[in-house]
């Protein structure tokens, strides 16, 4: 750890910590501990069912960062159980090769699902919601139809012999530990990817995209490493799957069983590890105990589906969030605390300025912008004033590449991608939204730690195995988050849900997550709307600070006090053309903008 790092570390340490990791893991432990005893009991049935029930979750563990996190709706992902299955049972059974050890089937299966598993979500890539929904249902029916067609390789209709285990797991019970097993390691590895940066990156895409945008989150290659994790999950469990059953036929890959696996992750709870594992443990158990039940499971999962979404949309972890009811101060104020920011930048900071020359963007026949020219310097406040509809809004999104302007250039010593949002992060520019974007069902120094997402260094694979360089970045993102929370005065809420805070906390929260990220810019967009006017003075004590650590601050603002109490330089816009430039002093008596936009 560097030396910033262990002071930061040493800092925080009177400050409340997120919860110990075997509180996180507890639930977990019990739950699995209980199954290995399953055994004791000698009731081989019910080790079936608990069998069945760990290699359905082995799929839904993955498939729950794709649905829960993610907010994918991958309804047909019996298509990659469907995949292994067939995949392991063809190559034990030597098919189309010599006959290949039954482990090393599993293991060629479980490749053959994570490439397939990008396949089936490239489309999440480009369709939303329900259109996606049916791409991975179409795929599910091709997959059962070319098991089916495929007589000579698959037995088609006929089906196939399931893959032999070797000793110790050709036994029910060998056969359960090793299933077990694997789904404690995908617990372990969902829980860790879960509570990792690719974790927040993911409920920051479902819930809050454009702002994972604006911290350096590429949603693409993030969905192509889950979905990739989650099809080799997926197509393992259709081995083992395959193993279980002791002989498939496409028609034991149903409809009803990938909507099980879909409403185990709804019932279970977005965001959640604990509750989809519940989900499909009641979902294997419940057709059993109410065995009248089964032929009516469609029926069963369809109810328990809609009294979820009514009464329960937050399913089982919401249920078991029990932080969350307690109450919170009514009385609470937001008291920044600037001069810790001191703490948070440090290191050395880039002399050049962002500069507009000539940008012009119009939508259809509105011309939003037309030929802005503006400087934001680094270490000033540059505010950008003027009426509604002047292009305010726009200016600040050319800059931060959510739009490309039609004319003109936008540069920061070099040009800056046009429309390109996902690069602004790491040319050192954060920001915040007119309308506060934050993810509700994630805690407030979650938020603030998505803002630090580019600065981890772990890969995928070093998060899923919880490897030293992973839990160093947490480690160091979280202490700057502390300390961002800690300057804009919201420490004390750290782990309370950020649905549960109100709107001026909301503001606040946005402006640590772009602090996180130590911009050398910082683009505002009305921070001081909704706020009150003792909020708004700690508001302005805040941004000056921030420009004293040398960060140029982009302030778009209808508070025309905040604006000529903190400004360095301000731009006035009016019909999308700079009216006036220059000081506050030089503004407040311009007589065009006295007229068009202050007033008399
Ligand atoms: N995505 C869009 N599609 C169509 N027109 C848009 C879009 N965004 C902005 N506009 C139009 O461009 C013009 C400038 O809008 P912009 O939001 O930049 O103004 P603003 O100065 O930020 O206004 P306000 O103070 O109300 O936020 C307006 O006429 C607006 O209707």
């Amino acid at each position: 750890m560097s030396n910033a790092s262990q002071t930061l570390t040493t800092n925080l340490s009177s400050w409340p910590v997120r919860r110990a990791a075997w509180t996180t893991f507890l639930p977990f432990l019990i739950l699995f501990g209980l199954a290995a005893l399953l055994p004791l009991t000698g009731n081989e049935y019910w080790g079936l069912i608990a069998t069945r029930a760990a290699i359905y979750w082995m799929l839904v563990s993955g498939l729950s960062l794709i649905v829960g996190f993610a907010g994918q709706l991958a309804i047909g992902y019996v298509a990659l159980l469907t995949l292994g299955a067939y995949t392991t049972s063809v190559l034990a059974a030597g098919n189309v090769l010599p006959p290949l050890p039954t482990l090393v089937a599993l293991g060629i299966a479980s490749a053959a699902g994570a490439v397939f598993g990008v396949i089936v979500g490239l489309p999440a890539l480009r369709l939303r919601t329900f259109y996606f929904a049916m791409t991975t249902l179409g795929f599910a029916t091709i997959v059962t139809q070319v098991a089916l067609a495929w007589q000579g390789v698959t037995g088609g209709g006929i089906g196939i012999t399931g893959p032999e285990m070797p000793a110790p797991f050709n036994t029910a019970w060998g056969f359960f530990y090793l299933c077990l097993g694997i789904a404690a390691l995908c617990t372990w590895g969902a829980s860790n990817i879960a509570h990792s940066r690719v974790g927040r990156s993911l409920i920051a895409i479902r819930d809050a995209e454009v702002a994972a945008e604006a911290s350096g989150i590429s949603k693409a290659r993030l969905l192509v490493v889950v979905f990739m994790f989650a099809g080799a999950l997926a197509a393992m469990a259709g081995g083992l799957f395959a193993s279980l059953q002791t002989y498939i036929t496409p028609d034991a890959f149903t409809f009803e069983l990938s909507l099980l696996f879909f409403i185990a992750v709804l019932i279970g709870g977005r965001g959640s590890i604990l509750g989809p594992l519940i989900g499909t443990v009641v979902l294997t158990i419940l057709p059993e105990i109410a065995a009248p039940l089964a032929a009516w499971s469609t029926f069963l999962y369809a109810f328990l589906l809609l009294v979820i979404v009514l009464a329960m949309p937050g399913g089982i972890a919401a249920l078991l969030d029990f932080e969350s009811r307690k109450p919170l101060a009514f009385d609470r104020a937001v008291r920044p605390n600037p001069h810790v920011l001191g703490e948070l930048f440090h290191g050395q900071r880039d002399g050049r300025s962002i500069v507009l020359r000539d940008v012009v963007l119009s939508f259809g026949g509105v011309r939003a912008i037309d030929g802005v020219n503006l400087e934001i310097r680094p270490g000033q406040i540059h505010g950008l004033i003027g009426p509604n509809g002047s292009g305010k809004t726009t200016t600040l999104n050319v800059i931060s590449g959510y739009y490309a302007p039609e004319k003109g250039d936008v540069t920061l010593g070099s040009p800056l991608d046009p429309a390109a949002a996902v690069t602004r992060a790491g040319r050192g520019i954060a920001r915040t939204f007119q309308t506060p974007r934050i993810v509700g069902e994630a805690s407030v120094l979650d938020n603030v730690m998505i803002g630090g997402s580019i600065d981890g260094r772990a890969t995928f694979l070093e998060a899923l195995l919880s490897l030293p360089r992973h839990r160093e970045d947490e480690r160091r993102i979280e202490a700057d988050a502390l300390l961002a929370l800690r300057a804009v005065g919201l420490e004390a809420l750290a782990h309370v849900r950020a649905d549960r805070l109100q709107h001026s906390e909301l503001r606040f929260i946005e402006i640590a997550r772009a602090l996180v990220l130590r911009p050398s810019f910082l683009l505002l967009d009305e921070p001081a709307a909704g706020l009150s006017g003792v909020e708004i003075d700690h508001l302005g004590r805040l941004i000056v600070e921030i420009g004293r650590q040398g960060t140029g601050v982009l302030l778009v603002e209808h508070h025309a006090d905040l604006i000529f109490s903190i400004c360095d330089d301000v731009t006035v816009l009016n019909l999308g053309r700079v009216l006036a430039a220059g000081t506050p002093a030089e503004i407040r008596l311009h007589k065009e903008v006295v007229s068009a936009y202050l007033g008399g």
